[in-house]
């Protein structure tokens, strides 16, 4: 195989090897195929900390199978850190960030293959949007989960203690405890939030290599599929398999049927569009709506469940769940193995690779089943319903596996906040009522840059008198952490006009998650018939006044002010 750079302009590229050269380049590697490994290596966060040593592998697979690596690191940005303040606005956009450097790593010269390495919720993303808009063979290798906390606790526990600590109660040794144990490894958070879902994601869709997803992060394991990664590109590079033969509508709707059966976060609705968009493919919202009712929900994991993702792995991870799910897949996708998703999954079969993960389970004495439950024992379907009405006329999205089944249906006066610092607040200081409907607008993709909402949805939850009679409704996001009530991505948003902000305190807000319907139903704490509903919202409009742009200058004035809705996937326009 020769590389890309050769089958062009050889002559010219005299300079190029030079520079090369400079960097300890042998001239032979100047004629090999050329691999961008762009990964996001950092002491950013436990999710990024260990990606040298995966990147290390992949290049030893380059070098085994005759291909020239370079290294490049383009680090990404923990929501755990931004979590409670203003950083969390910065988190949505370092997303297009992220793929705008990988982009701009890999166009300025050609290159035969690239392998993107990445654990988290922004990073995973940002790694499949420049995956699909470079189109040049690649596989990305997910980073893994973080080992498993003492009593299956997690990284996840900061929320219900900082609820305990705003409220005065004593936490101290427990803080203490979280922190020497919360994250004990590298790899992302041991629960089903954005950045486990986001792995799994990249499997399904196929451009990770089959079983990667939430492999513990310290087996010697994943430094193996790394290296088989590497080795693998090459295959893909001489076969020209590129990204955007993987990543067709086909691979999208198995991603999607996954993300339901694993109950995945609802970030994924905002990703899995904005990676689609990159292909021309409009990701339809209904479409998750659709797989939720087809598709049963499997998985017993934190944050609606009760195991971890290690142990999800041990269960058989993503190959389980296809395994289970296989009549609702198509099998015929190609994938970055070279071959389909049917042939890797009896491949995997033949290999011992289900029988091998269960061994690990015996060491917990818990049963596959207790943790992935086989499709036919499932009593439930799904996880995500996309509601719509005189809210949220483009839509909403709340993840209904996470919501007690007496709050499927609620109907509650509004308290209605203009940033989520002021609803924090008032929640914290119990301003909010039992049956209330919190209401958080200009949050959204253009109005702050859709912070996510953890420590609220928590102080909500961790709250005996509000939890599980208080809903929230918001034009911003939730972590895939976020229990209860909680229904986000209201579009439009509120900065752009949508109705959401025209919500008033006492107005009767409705939620039916059976009928998928999120609407006003009556003003002053009165019902009203719709038509007058409209009339007055209609009059509300006409009064309204876009307030100024909170964000002035920096990445962020460039995100908010060209951000598509959540709903169609926050990508910058
Ligand atoms: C920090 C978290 C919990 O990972 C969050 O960002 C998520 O969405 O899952």
């Amino acid at each position: 195989m020769m590389n890309q750079k050769c089958k062009t302009a050889r002559g010219l590229w005299a300079q190029v090897d030079a520079l090369r050269m400079g960097m300890n380049w042998s001239e032979g590697d100047t004629e090999k195929p050329h691999i961008l490994i762009s990964d996001v290596f950092g002491e950013s966060h436990p999710g990024s900390f260990h990606l040298n040593i995966l990147s290390d592998e992949a290049a030893v697979g380059i070098y085994e199978t005759g291909g020239r690596p370079a290294k490049n690191h383009v680090t990404d940005i923990c929501d755990g850190w931004g979590q409670g303040h203003d950083g969390m606005n910065y988190i949505l956009a370092s997303r297009e960030t992220i793929a705008d450097m990988v982009e701009l790593q890999a166009s300025v010269i050609p290159w035969d293959g690239m392998i993107l390495i990445s654990s988290c919720d922004k990073s995973v993303p940002a790694h499949l949007i420049a995956a699909a808009r470079l189109d040049i063979p690649t596989i990305h290798i997910p980073g893994g989960s973080m080992r498993i906390g003492p009593n299956i606790g997690t990284s996840g526990l900061a929320g219900p203690l900082s609820a305990k600590y705003k409220k005065g109660q004593p936490v101290q040794k427990e803080m203490r405890d979280y922190k020497l144990t919360g994250c004990p490894s590298c790899g992302a958070c041991q629960f089903m939030g954005t950045a486990s879902t986001m792995q799994c994601m990249s499997e399904s869709l196929g451009l990770a290599l089959p079983g990667n997803a939430l492999m513990p992060s310290t087996f010697a394991e994943i430094r193996r599929i790394s290296r088989a990664a590497g080795q693998q590109v090459m295959n893909l590079a001489q076969q020209n398999i590129t990204a955007r033969k993987i990543l067709t509508q086909a691979a999208f709707e198995n991603a999607i049927k996954v993300h339901a059966a694993i109950g995945g976060s609802t970030n994924a609705l905002i990703h899995l569009p904005a990676i689609a968009h990159e292909m021309g493919i409009t990701l339809q919202p209904e479409l998750f709506d659709k797989a939720s009712r087809e598709i049963p929900y499997l998985t017993n994991i934190q944050p609606s469940g009760k195991y971890v993702t290690e142990l999800f792995w041990f269960a058989g991870g993503i190959p389980m769940i296809q395994w289970e799910i296989k009549e609702y897949l198509n099998l015929d996708v190609m994938t970055v193995t070279g071959k389909t998703l049917g042939e890797n999954l009896n491949d995997l079969a033949e290999q011992g690779f289900f029988d091998r993960c269960h061994e690990h389970l015996k060491t917990y004495n818990i049963p596959v089943e207790e943790i992935i439950r086989p499709v036919k024992q499932s009593k439930h379907f799904g996880s995500i319903a996309i509601l719509k009405g005189n809210i949220a006329p483009a839509g909403a999205v709340i993840k209904y596996s996470a919501v007690i089944p007496a709050m499927h249906q609620h109907v509650g006066p509004a308290a209605v906040f203009n940033s989520e610092e002021d609803a924090q607040k008032a929640i914290i200081t119990g301003k909010i009522k039992q049956g209330d409907v919190v209401i958080i607008r200009y949050e959204g993709p253009r109005g702050s840059g859709a912070p996510e909402m953890f420590m609220t949805t928590d102080a909500i939850v961790f709250d005996e008198s509000l939890n599980g009679t208080v809903a929230l409704v918001t034009d911003g996001r939730f972590s895939g952490a976020s229990r209860g009530p909680c229904v986000g991505h209201v579009s439009p948003e509120a900065i752009d006009g949508g109705p959401i902000g025209l919500v008033e305190n006492g107005d009767l807000i409705e939620i039916d998650i059976p009928a998928r319907t999120l609407n006003i139903i009556g003003i002053a704490g009165q019902k009203q018939e719709a038509a007058e509903i409209a009339r007055i919202l209609a009059d509300r409009k006409k009064a309204w006044k876009a307030p100024a742009r909170k964000i002035r200058n920096g990445v962020l004035r460039k995100f908010t002010e060209k951000a598509a809705s959540l709903m169609a996937g926050a990508y910058t326009k």
